[in-house]
C-alpha cells in the first residue's frame, strides 16, 4: 500500500446547476489512501454537489477529478466496482428483512461479503430476520453503511453516518471507520457533527459558498483559530486593573456579568501574564478557564468571517 497514492484528485473543480447557479466555485484538494478526509460546511456550502461528481454522478462544469486514477464519469464502470457509497436514507422496500435487502443489494455487486460478516460489521448481526420497517432510525442508518461496505470497497463515501445514531451508535460507527482506515480503506465524510470530524478526519476542508474557506488537519485548522481564557474577577475589580490587554497578546474580549473572556493567538502568554497578576495582586480568580479552539468554534468562526467579508 502507497500511503502516498493519491486515492482522490479533484483540481480546480467548479459545478454550475440549469439556470446557471454556481454552487461549486473551484475547489481543490486530494485524498491519500488510507486517510479519512472530511468536507464540512454550511448548509448549502456546496458538500453534496461536489460529493456528487466525486461518486461520478455528475459531470464537472470544469476541472479535473481522478479516483484511483480514473475519472469517476466517462470511467464511471471502472471506478464504481471499488467504491462504496453510504446513501441518505437507501430507501430500501420496508417489507424486506434486514437480510433479504442485503441479498437483494448483494446481487448487484461483483465479490459481495458474506451477508453475516457485514452485518457482523455493523452490529446489525442479531437483526438479520427484522423488517426493515421495524428497524429503528439508527439501525436503518447501519444497514445503509452496511450496503456500502458490501463489496469490501477501496474508497468508501460517507454522508451523514451517524444521523440519528445514539451514542453507543455513533461509537460504535467511529471505531468501524477507524478499523476501515487503519485497514487502508480511504474515506471520504461529509458530517455536520464537528465532534465526529474532529475525532474522525485525518484532514478536513471547510466549505462556504461553494469555496473551500480553510483546510488541513483539525489541529491545523484550530490552531489558526484564537484560543479562550475566561475568569470572574473578584468584586472591586475591573478589566482595567489587568494589564494591557494587548501587552498580555489578547486579540479580543467581552466582559458579561463579572465574567472576563479574552480571546489570544498565543495562549501560553496571555495564561502566564494574567496569572503573574493575579499572583502579584493577591487576587483568585474564580472559574479560570483556559483552551485552544475547538473545531466548533474554528467552524462558527470561519463562517462569521466569511459572511463579514460577503
Ligand atoms: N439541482 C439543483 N439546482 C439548482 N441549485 C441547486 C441544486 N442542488 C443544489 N443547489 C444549490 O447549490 C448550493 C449547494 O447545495 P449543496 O446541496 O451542494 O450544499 P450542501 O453543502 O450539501 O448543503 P447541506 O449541508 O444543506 O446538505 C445550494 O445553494 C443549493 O440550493
Amino acid at each position: 500500500m502507497d500511503a502516498n497514492e493519491h486515492v482522490m484528485e479533484i483540481t480546480d473543480l467548479r459545478r454550475v446547476y440549469a439556470g446557471g447557479f454556481e454552487a461549486v466555485r473551484g475547489i481543490t484538494f486530494h485524498v491519500k489512501r488510507g486517510e479519512v478526509f472530511a468536507l464540512l460546511g454550511t448548509n448549502g456550502a456546496g458538500k453534496t454537489s461536489t460529493v456528487e461528481v466525486i461518486e461520478g454522478l455528475s459531470p464537472p462544469a470544469s476541472g479535473r477529478v481522478r479516483v484511483l486514477g480514473r475519472d469517476p464519469y466517462t470511467e464511471r464502470a471502472a471506478v464504481r466496482p471499488r467504491t462504496g457509497v453510504m446513501l441518505q436514507e437507501g430507501g430500501f422496500p420496508a417489507e424486506l428483512t434486514v437480510a433479504e435487502t442485503v441479498r437483494m443489494w448483494a446481487g448487484c455487486v461483483s465479490g459481495a461479503r458474506p451477508e453475516g460478516e457485514v452485518l457482523h460489521l455493523v452490529g446489525l448481526g442479531g437483526r438479520a430476520g427484522v423488517r426493515v420497517k421495524q428497524l429503528s432510525g439508527g439501525e436503518r442508518r447501519r444497514l445503509d453503511l452496511a450496503l456500502a461496505l458490501l463489496g469490501d470497497p477501496e474508497v468508501l463515501f460517507l454522508d451523514e453516518p451517524t444521523t440519528g445514531l445514539d451514542a453507543e451508535g455513533r461509537r460504535d460507527t467511529w471505531d468501524l471507520v477507524r478499523a476501515l482506515r487503519d485497514g487502508g480503506t480511504t474515506v471520504l465524510l461529509t458530517t455536520h457533527y464537528l465532534d465526529e470530524a474532529e475525532g474522525l478526519a485525518d484532514r478536513l476542508a471547510i466549505l462556504h459558498d461553494g469555496r473551500i474557506a480553510t483546510t488541513g488537519t483539525p489541529a491545523e485548522v484550530t490552531a489558526a483559530q484564537p484560543a479562550r481564557i475566561s475568569f470572574r474577577l473578584p468584586d472591586g475589580y475591573f478589566l482595567g486593573d489587568l494589564p494591557p490587554l494587548a501587552e498580555l497578546g489578547v486579540c479580543g474580549h467581552e466582559v458579561d456579568g463579572g465574567v472576563v473572556r479574552l480571546r489570544t493567538r498565543e495562549l501560553q502568554r496571555t495564561a502566564t501574564g494574567v496569572l503573574t497578576w493575579a499572583e502579584r495582586s493577591g487576587v483568585v480568580l474564580s472559574g479560570l478557564d483556559a483552551r485552544s479552539a475547538s473545531l466548533e468554534e474554528a467552524f462558527l468562526g470561519i463562517a462569521r468571517e466569511q459572511e463579514v467579508m460577503a
